[in-house]
């Protein structure tokens, strides 16, 4: 069973797929890091963003054990994925690794954009995880202000909007909602309660 999970930043989304895979002990994806490693490495060579061969070389060959999901979930670093992740050769070269972790023997949970989309359109469950802009800034400031960064609330929602802009406007493969997907607006909802309504789409759609 292929379970998809796409939202906007701080939606939740890792969580409930964290859970999920947990729950049916499923291997789980956080395709945002791909994006991020991507994105980190041209921060940190000093790359072009412009440059779009040299972004696309920083995408080849991606190594999936190699990424330290702790220090790519820096703020900066999701902004500088954001960026990244609306070259479409960058995104040509993370396609192959995400379809062929999508569609191993046992199913696998995926969650980022365009999972249910582009990646596994035929996913047997497709969840789309979001919550106001507000909800998830105070969210992520909580997040990075655990982390020792140095954020301003104003300035974490400023950036959540920023990148919804950005992810929903970009031409390849944009933040929207798969046709035969199921919505969690979880504004009003704890973590318990979004995981809750999470499982309950998957024993219907299974
Ligand atoms: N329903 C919820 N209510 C409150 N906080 C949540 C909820 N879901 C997730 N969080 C918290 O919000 C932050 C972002 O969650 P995460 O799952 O990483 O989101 P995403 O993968 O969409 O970026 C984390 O600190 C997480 O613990
Ligand atoms: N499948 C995916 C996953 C992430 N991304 C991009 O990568 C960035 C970082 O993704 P993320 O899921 O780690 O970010 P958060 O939602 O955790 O803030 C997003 O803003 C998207 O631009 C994407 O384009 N497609």
């Amino acid at each position: 069973m292929i379970i998809a999970i796409d939202g906007p930043a701080a939606s939740g989304k890792g969580t409930i797929a964290r859970r999920l895979a947990a729950h049916y002990r499923l291997p789980h994806l956080d395709t945002g890091l791909l994006y991020r490693a991507v994105g980190a490495a041209a921060l940190e060579k000093a790359v072009d963003f412009e440059d779009v061969a040299a972004m696309a070389g920083l995408a080849e060959g991606l190594d999936l054990a190699a990424l330290d999901p702790e220090s790519l979930r820096a703020g900066p670093v999701g902004e500088a994925a954001s960026r990244a992740a609306a070259i479409p050769q960058v995104r040509a070269k993370l396609l192959t690794l995400q379809q062929n972790f999508a569609h191993q023997p046992g199913g696998a949970v995926l969650d980022g954009r365009d999972i249910g989309t582009v990646i596994a359109p035929d996913a047997a469950v497709k969840i789309f995880v979001t919550a106001t802009p507000e909800a998830r800034a105070a969210r992520r400031f909580r997040e990075l202000a655990a982390r020792g960064e140095k954020v301003t609330p104003e300035s974490v929602l400023e950036d959540i909007r920023k990148r919804d802009q950005r992810d929903s406007s970009r031409t390849s493969a944009p933040l929207v909602v798969a046709a035969d997907a199921e919505i969690i607006d979880n504004t009003a909802l704890d973590v318990a309660a979004s995981v809750a309504a999470a499982l309950a789409i998957v024993e219907r759609r299974r």
